[in-house]
């Protein structure tokens, strides 16, 4: 009995089941996971397994979104601890962000609060050019590794994965089903019954070199532009370069004059990327789910079942998703209440 199906399987899907099981108490085998594609998999129509991925200061400035940034970063040390240690793809590494213009104020002081190492550089140590920076330490993800050491954690305390392409949301209530969590990312532009034209994809190319050498993150923001640099925990010394935050752009092709153009910023940005001779393994392009107004989480009613959305989570799936599932549950919980008040 699927009393509560959550569809989606990428980060935010997962995220989202963990912290049905962990807050609001739903028995593990009450829950099934529904996807199109599941962890292991490889489409441009699953963005998950493609991100760099690391907590950085991507995310917008509203208090909102900080304080998913907050939750997350605050409670990954719990769940890396459930899934084995750091060996399940989830570990702390340093940071380094340089901004070309002064970043939000409000977005910094709320960072200063909570992020473990959190200093702002002195004006006379940033590189040419660039108006402020910090150095952190921060959450490093190995994505594909990482997702499937998480389904595999829920598959163990009793969590259902089907894998299941859907034309209608309402095709996801099973027998028994009460409740449905719709984490289907870009998947939400199309579903029928959902079909939300404020979705859009946000196109990344990344390169991902072999460079066990290189253990530390290092971003850069540009007023047109955002350079990265991200060590791969666990992956025998994969890093991330990147990349591209192109709004509407829908190809899953990758492009040799944008690898070129990545090589060219990251190197110049963290020259001892080249104390090795650049290795590269592969060249891959993601599409972000963005949203215009920000993710949408929220519950509809749909007759005598509840449809729950937690979706759009941009470039920010992997930092800010927990706090998204989080909330998404805790809205779950007060709506479940209320039908039983009834
Ligand atoms: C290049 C790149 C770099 C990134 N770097 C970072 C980073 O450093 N840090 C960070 O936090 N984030 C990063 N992101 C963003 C992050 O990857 C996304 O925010 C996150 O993966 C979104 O997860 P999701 O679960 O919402 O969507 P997805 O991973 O796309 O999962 C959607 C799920 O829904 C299923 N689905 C959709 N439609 C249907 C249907 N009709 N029927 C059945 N199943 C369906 C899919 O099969 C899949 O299981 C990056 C993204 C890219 C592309």
């Amino acid at each position: 009995m699927s009393n509560v199906v959550v569809l989606g399987s990428g980060i935010v899907g997962l995220y989202t089941t963990y912290c049905l099981v962990t807050e609001a108490g739903v028995p593990p085998a009450s829950i099934t996971v529904i996807g199109k594609h599941l962890p292991g998999d490889q489409s441009i129509n699953y963005t998950s397994p493609w991100a760099g991925g690391n907590f950085s200061c991507i995310t917008p400035n509203d208090p909102e979104t900080l304080s998913w940034d907050k939750y997350t970063y605050t409670h990954l040390q719990e769940l890396q601890k459930k899934l084995g240690g750091a060996a399940c793809g989830l570990d702390k590494r340093p940071s380094t962000e340089i901004w070309d213009e002064n970043p939000n104020d409000k977005k910094i002081a709320a960072l200063s609060q909570y992020i473990e190492d959190f200093r702002i550089i002195p004006a006379a140590e940033l590189p040419a050019g660039a108006k402020f920076g910090v150095s952190l330490t921060t959450w490093n993800f190995n994505c594909p590794f990482f997702l499937a050491n998480f389904k595999t954690y829920l598959e163990k305390l009793g969590v259902t994965f089907v894998r299941k392409e859907l034309t209608y949301v309402s095709q996801a209530y099973l027998p028994g089903t009460h409740t449905v969590f719709n984490c289907t990312g870009l998947g939400a532009f199309s579903l029928d019954g959902v079909k939300d034209s404020k979705v859009y994809p946000t196109r990344g190319q990344v390169v991902v070199v072999k460079a066990p050498h290189v253990q530390e993150n290092c971003v850069r923001w540009g007023p047109t532009y955002a350079t990265y640099i991200i060590p791969r925990p666990h992956s025998n010394g994969e890093l991330v370069l990147g990349g591209f935050l192109q709004k509407g752009n829908w190809t899953g092709d990758t492009f040799e004059l944008e690898t070129a153009d990545i090589i060219r910023r990251t190197t110049a940005l963290l020259p001892k990327i080249l104390d090795k001779p650049l290795d590269v393994i592969r060249v891959v392009a993601g599409l972000r789910p963005s949203r215009q107004g920000g993710p949408r989480i929220e519950v509809e009613h749909v007759e005598d079942h509840l449809l729950v959305h937690n979706y759009g989570a941009g470039g920010y799936g992997y930092q800010a998703g927990f706090g998204m599932a989080h909330k998404a549950v805790a809205l779950y919980s007060k709506a479940r209440r209320d039908v039983a008040k009834l």
